[in-house]
């Protein structure tokens, strides 16, 4: 464990001196470019208590003392428990601020493992929860930070995305919440800082792992970024504006595949974060640099980081086969949640592995008596919906909504006749789809079960068991068990779509866009249904 040292100056109100002009100057106009964003917003200071993020609050407190800042951020500071020092680096801090009569928090961090990108991590969750959706995060970040973050991201092989570095706003969405990591200082050297700092007299602390340390970014900043100095001095600013540029042309890419997207996703097969269809045939059409930028996109367009070169080129591969294999299936862990990729006739599939998981549980089978429709008393006005539930769990709820009065619309004034003499009680049921069960669909011209109806329908491998039949069933309670009762069936849902079956039992006249109007399939986000019902 190495030692830090806390800066021997005392800890003092922020001197009364000039503020540094250009670190001034990155604030205020980044303040001015963000005004609009910021307005309203609760704004905290993330600080460590380094040189940079010290530098950035005590700037903050000389601008608003001179009315050039119309607020004073609340400092955060995470102790992470890393080091022996960690608590006194934290009281530290907390002593700094109370000495400017600013508000801050300590917080602590549990961290899984040692490395940089853990406590990070640990730091941003821990800050996150502390503060309040909406709320803006002020980091201490500069142009070497951003020089190195590049060329780390360089050496990795990243593409444009990575290249364009740090954003100096970004808006981070996580579990339905959204914060904004506000980072004023990308384009000011971190001698600048550290002159300024010094000039205050700010007692900072100094973390000898930040240039010690043996990960990458430490040695880039010891090793490499003198050699790049010796040969441009202007190295630092130098890469930092390309990230900048290269960050603006990665908003023109993102832009070109989110309308691409547009075109090219298929939209009734849609289900955000669980299920995300493209049509291949249009991807084609694209010149080839597009298909590649539009897979990226679709793949990683609603994860934090984006999926890896080798996988874009694999579904593209996939998407070019033309030997209908259809169990070819590729794995991405992302940050948030994990997919599989896969190909279904001329269409490519990203499925959430929670979902995935979600279709391979059992259907709930249910069977309700239905009020009599057919008789001259029943009114339709006053029939309640059935509503059921055909699975569910904690991610996915799929509930289909029935009335009974489909079945009298349904049947023809014949059957409507039998139905009113006999002593049969009629019974929704909804169950679903028998392997060897025959039905009839508007798309064949006999009854099919198996594989020749998946294929007439289109259901792709992982969607075949979450076939469902609703059908009534007419019980005649003096029936002996040789006899079944009548079963009329009459639609085939999944989770997707729907379909009108035993066209020849209905009645003719119904067109059977109105047939599919009579039923309410819902497949939603299962917090979504619950916030429906509330
Ligand atoms: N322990 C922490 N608590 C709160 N914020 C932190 C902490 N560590 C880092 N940050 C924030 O993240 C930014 C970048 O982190 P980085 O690891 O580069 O900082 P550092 O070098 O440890 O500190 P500084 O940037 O303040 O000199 C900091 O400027 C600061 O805003």
């Amino acid at each position: 464990m190495t030692s830090s040292a806390i800066l021997s100056y005392s800890i003092e109100p922020v001197a009364e001196l000039p503020a540094d002009d250009k670190l001034a100057a990155a604030l205020l106009s980044s303040l001015a470019e963000y005004d609009e964003q910021l307005h309203g917003r609760r704004i905290w200071l993330a600080c460590s208590g380094g040189r940079d993020s010290l530098a950035l609050a005590a700037l903050c407190v000389q601008l608003y003392r001179q009315g050039k800042l119309p607020f004073l951020p609340q400092l955060l500071h995470v102790n992470h428990g890393l080091q022996a020092d960690s608590s006194a680096w934290a009281a530290h801090v907390a002593d700094w601020a109370a000495a400017q009569k600013i508000p801050c928090y300590i917080l602590r961090a549990q961290v899984n493992g040692h490395d940089e990108q853990a406590a990070r991590q640990a730091r941003y969750e821990v800050m996150r929860a502390h503060i309040n959706q909406g709320d803006v995060l002020l980091l201490g970040h500069h142009a070497d930070d951003q020089a190195e973050t590049v060329l780390m991201r360089l050496i990795q092989g990243a593409g444009v995305n990575g290249l364009s570095g740090m954003q100096p706003w970004r808006v981070q969405r996580q579990g339905g919440q959204h914060n904004i990591l506000w980072r004023p200082w990308l384009t000011i050297q971190r001698a600048r800082i550290s002159a300024y700092a010094q000039r205050l007299q700010l007692p900072y602390i100094d973390d000898p792992t930040n240039d010690t340390g043996d990960n990458v970014r430490s040695g880039l900043r010891r090793d490499i970024m003198p050699v790049l100095a010796s040969y441009n001095p202007n190295v630092i600013d130098n890469i930092a504006r390309s990230a900048q540029l290269l960050s603006e042309a990665q908003a023109s890419v993102s832009a070109q595949a989110a309308t691409d997207l547009q075109q090219i996703a298929v939209a009734s097969l849609q289900l955000p974060s669980a299920q995300q269809v493209l049509n291949i045939d249009d991807l084609h059409k694209l010149p080839l640099y597009r298909q590649r930028q539009l897979l990226h996109y679709w793949l990683g367009q609603d994860e934090p980081l984006p999926p890896a070169k080798q996988l874009v080129d694999d579904v593209l591969l996939l998407s070019q086969r033309d030997d209908h294999d259809h169990q070819t299936e590729f794995f991405w862990q992302g940050r948030k949640q994990s997919y599989t990729i896969r190909r279904y006739r001329q269409q490519l599939y990203r499925l959430s592995n929670k979902w995935l998981t979600w279709l391979q549980l059992s259907l709930i089978e249910q069977a309700e008596m239905l009020p009599q429709p057919f008789s001259p008393e029943f009114n339709a006005a006053d029939e309640q919906p059935i509503l059921t539930t055909l699975r569910s769990d904690d991610n996915f709820i799929w509930q289909v909504q029935v009335l009974a009065n489909v079945v009298a619309r349904l049947l023809d004034h014949d059957q409507h006749e039998a139905l009113l003499k006999s002593s049969r009680t009629a019974m929704l049921k909804i169950a679903p789809l028998g392997r060897k069960q025959r039905v009839q669909t508007a798309l064949a011209s006999r009854p099919q079960s198996g594989k020749k109806l998946y294929q007439t329908l289109g259901i792709p491998s992982w969607l075949r068991d979450s076939l469902v039949v609703i059908s009534v069933d007419f019980i005649d309670e003096k029936m002996t068990e040789n006899e079944s009762p009548i079963a009329l069936p009459i639609f085939l849902l999944s989770p997707f779509d729907r379909w009108v079956l035993s066209v020849d039992n209905l009645k003719t006249d119904t067109p059977s866009h109105q047939l599919t109007d009579l039923i309410k399939s819902n497949l939603s986000p299962e917090k979504d249904a619950k916030n429906r019902t509330d």
